[in-house]
């Protein structure tokens, strides 16, 4: 099936699952959890995209890690939105696992690589040498235990070292085992804390898996948008660069005049 007002020429959705397919931009969770303020894809990108300007976006794997406290929820999270399943059992994770998940964007793919880290303090070593070049820090906090909340800035710091300018995301987990009035004060406190990491908050539940799904939609948009952002500017650099070396070429080089100078001296 053609994605509606994208064109028909490109077939890159035959590849991408049906429910891997975005046309439009995912909202926030939280109006005022959130740095970045844009309600959808600029008309800068969906010019690019309809009309196949794309460059080098498409072959792009976008790099996203996990991190957060022992037994917060991370893996669940992962698999609840990856193979649709939960285990209520705890496996700890050894090191790190990773999955990638292919998607399809206003019919350009992009490709989300997940690096799910392990909590465990023995394996933090391990885990912190993949969080080299990523573009996306996911923080993860168990919202029912407010001292993992309370170690996400440290997380964030730590996973940052070795990014590159990435996105961040505050996401808080088991939110199926909330009651209303404890969620309202601990979303109080996340949107503050989510405010001081510049992040954007998420509340989530593997379990029932409440805004799984609209979570990784809304990460992959805006790293989306962001790549393509950057691809844009690069490919106008270039075009710019290539504008001027045509004036170069254009206007004889300054000793074409001196010789011509020199001649008319000594014909005189
Ligand atoms: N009720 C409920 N339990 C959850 C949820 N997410 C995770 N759990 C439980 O929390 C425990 C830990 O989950 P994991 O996903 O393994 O935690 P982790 O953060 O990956 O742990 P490490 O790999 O040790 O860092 C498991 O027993 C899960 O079943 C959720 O949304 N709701």
């Amino acid at each position: 099936m053609p994605v509606e007002g994208i064109p028909r020429r490109l077939s890159f959705t035959k590849s991408v699952p049906s429910d891997r397919i975005i046309t439009h931009f995912p909202q926030a969770y939280h109006a005022d959890g959130t740095p970045h303020q844009s309600i959808g894809f600029s008309q800068q990108v969906r010019d690019a995209c309809s009309q196949n300007k794309t460059g080098t976006v498409g072959l792009k794997i976008c790099k996203a890690v996990l991190v957060g406290d022992v037994a917060v929820g991370k893996s669940c999270l992962v698999n609840r939105f990856c193979h649709h399943t939960f285990d209520r059992d705890y496996k700890a994770t050894i090191g790190v696992d990773f999955e990638v998940e292919k998607f399809n964007i206003l019919n350009v793919p992009f490709n989300l690589q997940l690096w799910d880290t392990a909590g465990q303090e023995r394996f933090k070593c391990i885990a912190a040498s993949y969080y080299r070049g990523a573009d996306i820090v996911l923080v993860a906090f168990d919202l029912t235990d407010i001292d993992s909340l309370g170690h996400c800035l440290q997380w964030q710091i730590d996973a940052c070292k070795s990014a590159r300018d990435p996105l961040v995301f505050l996401v808080g987990t088991k939110k199926d085992l909330m009651v209303e009035s404890t969620y309202a004060q601990v979303e109080e406190e996340a949107l503050r804390v989510a405010k001081e990491m510049n992040a954007e908050f998420w509340a989530t539940s593997s379990k029932n898996g409440e805004c799984v799904k609209e979570f990784f939609f809304r990460i992959v948009s805006l790293s989306f948008e962001k790549a393509m952002k950057g691809e844009l500017n690069t490919m106008n650099d270039k075009q710019k660069s290539i504008g001027n070396e045509l004036i170069k070429i254009d206007e004889p080089p300054e000793d074409i005049y001196e010789k011509k100078k020199f001649k008319t001296k000594c014909c005189a």
